[in-house]
């Protein structure tokens, strides 16, 4: 039998204490070599958190092996340089400045030729918008911009932080086109709360509840049994609603949630 894979990223015990106030206590994550796997859990669980830990954004302890080198003392920009590109929930679009603008802000010195033939193959829309402000856009165009800009430098991983959070179904649908080619060639990190989307793009998943991991596995192993992901996540497979609201916080969005933003035949 062929050994699996070694992970691309390995965080033991992260721990992240902010302003006193302890909010991840001990966060077992790996991130798979290839694909794309889903940091779940409901809201508040800790999964923004646990991005920005990796990323160096908090102080945090533990241990975050990329590659198999520590990194867990390594300031943000170091582990910029090293090939980690992230779009944060709020997206972190310059509102100002155009797109093209946006993008040429991410381009990395050193990082070798930015991919815009990647970027504009994935995002055509951008290539005809490159003049426009960048704050006019849609929700979607917006996330398509905070997308376009971790594949610049030739990352070799991507965090995605809920990059379908308030959009229309059709900006969902077309985040998830994106997204599932670009874990044809990066390994992807993605929080998010659409199941449906989680269902169609994620291999592995790990699930946070206050701030610790309470499970990590197959993401179809953990969606098709229909008790664990009510108990993990609050819904049924199915779409049925879970408790209305357990001591680990309210229930991640419903699978009927999902099905308003985006249909099954989108996924
Ligand atoms: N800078 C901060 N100061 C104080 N508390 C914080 C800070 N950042 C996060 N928290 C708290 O830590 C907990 C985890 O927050 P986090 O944003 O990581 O959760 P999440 O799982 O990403 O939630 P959501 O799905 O709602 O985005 C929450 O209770 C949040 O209020």
């Amino acid at each position: 039998m062929t050994p699996a894979p070694a992970p691309l990223l390995s965080v033991r015990d992260l721990r992240v204490v902010i302003g006193g106030r302890h909010i991840l206590h001990g966060v077992d994550l790996t991130v798979a070599a290839s694909g794309t796997t889903a940091l779940l859990g409901r809201n508040g669980a800790g999964k923004t958190t646990t991005v920005r830990g990796v990323l160096g954004l908090v102080p945090r302890t533990g241990s975050v092996q990329l590659a198999g080198e520590e990194t867990v003392r390594l300031p943000t920009h170091v582990l910029v340089r090293r090939g980690i590109g992230y779009a944060p929930e709020d997206r972190g679009v310059f509102a100002a400045l155009s797109v093209a603008e946006n993008l040429r802000l991410a381009e990395r010195p050193g990082a070798g030729e930015p991919d815009y033939d990647l970027v504009h193959e994935l995002f055509p829309e951008l290539a005809r918008r490159a003049r426009q402000a960048a704050g006019t856009l849609s929700g979607g165009q917006q996330q398509m911009v905070a997308i376009a800009r971790t594949l610049l430098n030739g990352n070799r991983l991507i965090i995605a932080d809920e990059p379908t959070k308030g959009l229309a179904p059709k900006a969902v649908t077309e985040v998830a086109r994106v997204l599932e080619r670009v874990a044809e060639t990066v390994p992807v990190l993605l929080v998010e709360q659409n199941l449906a989307l989680v269902r169609r793009l994620a291999r592995h998943c790990a699930v946070l509840a206050d701030g610790r991991t309470v499970h990590q596995g197959p993401a179809a192993e953990l969606l098709a049994d229909a008790e664990a992901a009510r108990r993990l996540l609050g819904v049924g497979s199915t779409g049925h609603r879970g408790p209305a609201r357990t001591p680990a916080g309210p229930p991640v969005r419903t699978a009927a949630h999902d099905a308003a933003r985006t249909t099954e035949a989108d996924t």
